[in-house]
């Protein structure tokens, strides 16, 4: 295994705030936070990443683990010179989350874990995508994935921002998709998420059907003091159907920690 390279957007939002580090899903991009970071920039400092030969990632040629894909974040996280961060991520990017807080809990102060659960499904059916991808590209995925990407009516309500977010998944590099889903095949974190004792939100769509209620249910139920909340009208990538939802679910529960903080 080797530590994936993935690129970090420049922060926008005040210079002295607290910065806040957005993941993405399976096959998209940076434009998945799109419309999220300037309601959250007005509090904080945010920046979002790409998954490797995704959005602006150099592509990757070698197998890496979810857990590695953390330790990539973690260090250009840490580049920006803070203490610590905030983080939300989505699908892939939450599990990247789970695994932010198991091996750098002092550097992650807290996370919002969206649509994305402690076990995503297990090795037989990331390995028949891979290799899929690997045969015929990530533009053989397009049809289904949009039926799980969005809920029934986003895609009509949110054509642009729906639009482009396939594009993301068709210029995704294949190599590079494949080994994400193949990192994603040995992706379970069930049995140490009781280890986790940071602050922990998550957020999961009412029409998501690959991240469903009872995932987010799982992951409440073990990290103590965490809470889960419905996004409606949302699927698997509830920032970019409900943004304002998203960004004012994520800002009541970042101001939570950074309240805490200032009085401490
Ligand atoms: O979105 C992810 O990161 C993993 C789940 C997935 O692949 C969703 C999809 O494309 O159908």
């Amino acid at each position: 295994m080797t530590v994936p390279r993935i690129a970090l957007t420049a922060p926008v939002g005040p210079s002295s705030a607290p910065l806040v580090v957005l993941g993405p899903s399976l096959g998209t991009s940076t434009i998945l936070w799109e419309e999220v970071v300037p309601l959250l920039a007005q509090r904080y400092r945010v920046s979002a990443w790409d998954l490797p030969g995704h959005g602006v990632s150099p592509k990757a040629s070698a197998p890496f683990t979810v857990t590695e894909l953390a330790d990539a974040v973690a260090d250009v996280a840490g580049s920006e010179g803070d203490s610590s961060i905030l983080y939300a991520g989505v699908s892939l990017g939450g599990a990247v989350g789970l695994e932010l807080l198991l091996a750098h809990p002092r550097f992650v102060s807290a996370a919002a874990i969206v649509a994305s659960g402690a076990f995503l499904g297990g090795p037989a059916p990331w390995h028949e995508r891979a290799a899929k991808v690997r045969a015929q590209g990530t533009p053989s995925l397009l049809s289904q994935s949009a039926g799980r990407w969005f809920a029934p009516d986003s895609l009509q309500k949110r054509p642009v921002i729906g639009g482009r977010l396939l594009h993301s998944l068709s210029d995704a590099d294949d190599e590079s998709y494949a080994l994400c889903c193949e990192a994603l095949a040995d992706y379970d974190v069930r049995e140490r998420l009781a280890e986790i004792s940071a602050p922990t939100l998550v957020l999961w769509g009412e029409h998501d059907q690959v991240a469903p209620e009872s995932k987010a249910e799982e992951i409440t139920a073990a990290i103590q003091g965490s809470r889960s909340q419905r996004i409606a009208e949302a699927a698997h990538l509830p920032p970019a159907e409900r943004p304002h939802a998203v960004a004012e679910a994520l800002r009541r529960f970042f101001d939570s920690i950074t309240t805490r903080r200032n009085d401490a």
